[in-house]
């Protein structure tokens, strides 16, 4: 049987302790947060965010988008936050809709604004490996917590990470490369003899496809750790992309969906909002 990796319980100690940290700093975060209304998962995140935010003393300003909103418009509500100086921290939610290039948006976020960390600046420190503090993806960077906090050792243990999202596998591979973990990145094109060949011998295997039961518990090796970044909805029930009962029998570590990096996302954006805050004080 595996240790769950609880990240609801993680989650609410390092927000117990960033609500400390924001009083004591006597500054006035506020995240900036542009969304599609109409996106289910936008919306849902949304909420859960405003809360999260408002109990550490962290304010937001939510600012939803038309249907038929142009990349322009939204390039133009960026510059106008990115000009704004009581807005500390902009988050885009990907995706926007249909017409607007959502990394292009990304890239316009002033670098110590862009607390998602999607920018092309902050990506290429993430990539490089760059000395300094950068903003890095809250959903993998939440991970990275998580393993830490659990003392999983990833020093040259071979890592799959299942998806490359510019949100999700993309950071993620490049964090547990910068961890020293020897880094497969599997995704769409990735054939599925290829898939399963690299999962049985995976140390790690971190899956973020979208697809409930995509990895299932025969396809792993004795003793992995497996972190489930997908959400899905089945049978009105959230549940993520690994099939939990068969792979908790055969997992060292594993996280529940819900209440395992969901809750990390949340509690890792709000401490990058406090530390751009904190950035911007010290300029
Ligand atoms: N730039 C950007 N960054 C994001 O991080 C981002 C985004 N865009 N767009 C939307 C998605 C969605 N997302 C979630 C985060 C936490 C939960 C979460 O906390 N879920 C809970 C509850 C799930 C439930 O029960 O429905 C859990 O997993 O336990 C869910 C969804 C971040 N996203």
């Amino acid at each position: 049987m595996a240790t769950i990796l609880d990240g609801k319980a993680l989650s609410k100690d390092l927000k117990i302790a960033l609500a400390d940290k924001v009083k004591e700093s006597g500054l006035s975060p506020k995240l900036a947060v542009v969304f599609d209304p109409k996106n289910d998962g936008s919306r849902l995140y949304v909420g859960m965010k405003q809360r999260a935010a408002a109990k550490v003393g962290i304010a937001t300003e939510d600012i939803a988008v038309a249907d038929d909103v142009t990349t322009e418009a939204v390039l133009k509500i960026v510059a106008d936050l990115n000009a704004d100086p009581s807005v500390t921290g902009i988050l885009v939610q990907a995706p926007l809709p249909e017409a607007v290039n959502d990394q292009q948006v990304f890239s316009a976020i002033a670098p110590e604004k862009d607390v998602d960390g999607l920018g092309a600046f902050n990506q290429g420190m993430l990539f490089g490996d760059q000395p300094g503090e950068y903003a890095v993806a809250a959903t993998p960077q939440g991970v990275m917590t998580m393993l830490k906090h659990y003392d999983i050792d990833l020093h040259g243990k071979k890592a799959v990470v299942v998806g490359r999202s510019q949100l999700f596998g993309r950071p993620m591979a490049a964090l547990l490369n910068n961890a020293n973990a020897t880094v497969t990145l599997a995704h769409r094109y990735t054939p599925r003899e290829m898939l399963l060949d690299v999962l049985k011998d995976a140390d790690i295997v971190v899956v973020g496809v979208g697809i409930a039961n995509f990895i299932t518990g025969d396809q792993i090796k004795d003793g992995a750790v497996l972190v489930d970044v997908g959400m899905n909805v089945v049978d009105g029930k959230t549940t993520g992309d690994i099939e939990f009962a068969s792979a908790e029998k055969k997992a060292s570590f594993i996280t529940p969906v819900p209440g395992g990096v969901g809750p990390m996302t949340i509690a890792t954006l709000l401490e990058n909002t406090f530390a751009a805050a904190l950035s911007q004080e010290k300029n």
